[in-house]
């Protein structure tokens, strides 16, 4: 019987994590073979996380390079930014595959990274070794390499609803603007006044316009599909729900179009991808419709009167915009079939 390929997961008590270990456990080439915390090495992981009782029950490794080496061949980083920049040189080192969940290899300009996440960079040769996993867009440049470095939330749900119409020449690249919003869930398990509940509840607020870190990565991969600079307007907001992000974008059109036209093109660029859904016309998708699942969900309405289109994203941030996505790079970096160990149906109501 052929030997499965062995996972170690680094911030497996984080919400990445944890979802990467519901995600593997029923992957049929995989067996996760260490979970790693920084703050918890002995304790058994059911015991911060009961539903994972008789699921997965070890104890937490340290973190070690080396250790993770001998007990795994792939380790996906699941950790804050600045951690990556300093674990994974040493991961590659030691012969270890690996998926970064962070922001830390995502921009190819060091100087830019050290702009919008406010601490250092990593080293050059590391940026321009990762590559980055948008699968839909990317998939085939991730066959056979040893890193990735696997997009952001809102990046993935914001670059699957505009590249198409971006590479078709119908949006003016000059136009765009971002309208986007998340579950709390997308903030991580550490608390904050931010994601209190009496703070969220009940509320809804926008932050970080203008200077949200995710700006700068949505702009590198919209100025590479359109060949010339694209700067866009992009403000996120939080909203009081667990999982999800939508991202509502506003484009005004070149040439004229109707939501047919947008449904036709994408469901071309999309052609055997499974998992980017487009709706029907007049039909745009909602958050639940993907949660817990690895899709992203695409809808038009398109607006003759302004000249606009309107295009609505929808994924699960902590699978098509985290975890789910990282294991279809996994799947794309070992020539497997891309949909195995993610064929969950969305959870709904
Ligand atoms: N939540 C989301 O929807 C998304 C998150 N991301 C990104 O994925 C990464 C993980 O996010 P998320 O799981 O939400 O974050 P969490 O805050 O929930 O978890 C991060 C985990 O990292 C571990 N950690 C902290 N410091 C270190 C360290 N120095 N070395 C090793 N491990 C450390 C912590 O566990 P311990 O103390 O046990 O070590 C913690 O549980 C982040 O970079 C995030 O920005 C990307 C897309 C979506
Ligand atoms: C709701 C919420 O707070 N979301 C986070 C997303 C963080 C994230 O995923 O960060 P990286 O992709 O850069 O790792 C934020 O807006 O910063």
């Amino acid at each position: 019987m052929e030997s499965k390929l062995r996972a170690a997961i680094v911030g497996s008590t984080g919400y990445g994590g944890v979802e990467l270990i519901r995600l593997l456990q029923s992957h049929p080439k995989v067996e996760i073979t260490s979970v790693i915390s920084s703050s918890s090495a002995g304790v058994p992981i059911e015991e911060g996380f009961p539903h994972l009782t008789g699921i997965i029950e070890r104890e937490l490794d340290g973190v070690d390079a080396q250790e993770m080496a001998e007990r795994a061949d792939i380790v996906f980083t699941a950790t804050p930014s600045g951690v990556s920049t300093k674990l994974v040189p040493q991961l590659l080192a030691a012969g270890l595959k690996v998926v970064d969940l962070s922001g830390d290899f995502r921009l190819k300009d060091g100087a830019e990274y050290e702009q919008w996440y406010k601490h250092p960079a990593p080293a050059d040769e590391y940026l321009q070794r990762a590559v980055y996993g948008l699968c839909e867009v990317y998939g085939e440049r991730a066959a056979g390499v040893d890193f990735i470095s696997n997009p952001g939330c809102y990046p993935t749900a914001t670059l699957l609803g505009l590249i198409p119409a971006l590479e078709a020449g119908w949006i003016k690249p000059d136009s765009i603007i971002i309208d986007a919003k998340s579950g709390v869930s997308g903030a991580g398990r550490g608390t904050s006044l931010m994601v209190h509940y009496s703070e969220i509840n009940e509320n809804f607020k926008a932050y970080k316009i203008n200077k949200h870190q995710h700006i700068p990565e949505i702009e590198q991969v919209l100025t590479d599909i359109a060949g010339a600079k694209v700067t866009v307007t992009f403000t996120t907001h939080l909203v009081p729900m667990t999982r999800g992000i939508m991202s509502t974008m506003y484009a005004g059109m070149l040439g004229q179009h109707t939501e047919e036209d947008f449904i036709e093109l994408y469901r071309k660029y999309y052609a055997g991808r499974p998992y980017v859904r487009v709706r029907n016309a007049g039909i745009v998708p909602a958050t639940k419709e993907v949660s817990g699942s690895n899709y992203c969900d695409i809808g038009f309405a398109t607006d003759a009167r302004t000249g606009r289109v309107t295009i609505v994203s929808v994924i699960d941030n902590i699978v098509k915009g985290a975890a789910g996505q990282a294991i279809q790079n996994l799947n794309l970096m070992m020539g497997w079939e891309e949909t195995l160990g993610l064929g969950y149906t969305p959870v709904y109501p």
